[in-house]
């Protein structure tokens, strides 16, 4: 299983940092989406030429006008993409024609989707590279949430995800055992005192 570092910072420079400190312990390192909305697209740049040999991930989670926002994303350096699986058929096939333009990928972030299995097959089939079983920062902020629905989501819809919605140092084993191909962790790692032992401690943990 591989780890993505969510960046959710505000800032090219705090994003530069936290990527220098972890990037020796993950595999994935993703510009949250407020990074880009703050930053803009030049911060997807700016990681790619410091990490080319990460895979950047920019967490557009584009709802529309998939192609054109893909495609904007991929020039600018990302090797993966998002948009949100409530978003239509067609912003979803866009965004897979701009990924296929760049020899790049989609991946369809489930945030908001009540029967996500389901739907994690369909985008696969219009050619997603994976889906992200995901709950967002308020979903997790909830009363009662549990990271549970989305391993039994991804284990049920057969295709390959992720999963993001708080992955800690003592959840990830059981991410692992849901058969995720990769685990998202933000909070844990970019709101440790340590970063980089924080990303050390949560690669540690996949066995
Ligand atoms: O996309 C996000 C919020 O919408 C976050 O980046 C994602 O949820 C991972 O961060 P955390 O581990 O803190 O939940």
């Amino acid at each position: 299983m591989k780890l993505q570092f969510a960046m959710d910072t505000l800032t090219t420079e705090a994003a530069l940092e936290l990527a220098a400190a972890a990037a020796p312990h993950v595999d994935i390192l993703e510009l949250g989406t407020p990074l880009i909305k703050s930053a803009g697209l030049s911060a997807i740049t700016a990681v790619k030429a410091a990490h080319p040999d990460k895979v950047v991930f920019a967490d557009l989670k584009t709802m529309d006008a998939g192609e054109l926002e893909a495609d904007i994303a991929f020039t600018a350096g990302a090797d993966l993409v998002t948009v949100l699986g409530v978003a239509g058929d067609s912003t979803i096939a866009g965004a897979v024609k701009a990924a296929r333009k760049h020899g790049k990928g989609i991946v369809v972030d489930l945030i908001g989707v009540r029967d996500k299995a389901a739907r994690a097959q369909e985008v696969v089939a219009l050619g997603a590279e994976f889906v992200e079983m995901h709950a967002g920062l308020d979903e997790q902020a909830e009363e009662g949430y549990s990271l549970d629905a989305l391993l039994d989501a991804g284990k049920t819809s057969g295709v390959p995800f992720s999963v993001a919605g708080g992955v800690s140092v003592t959840s990830i084993a059981a991410v692992q055992d849901s058969g995720a191909l990769v685990a998202v962790a933000g909070g844990a790692i970019y709101g440790a005192p340590d970063v980089s032992a924080a990303a050390a401690a949560l690669k540690a943990a996949i066995r």
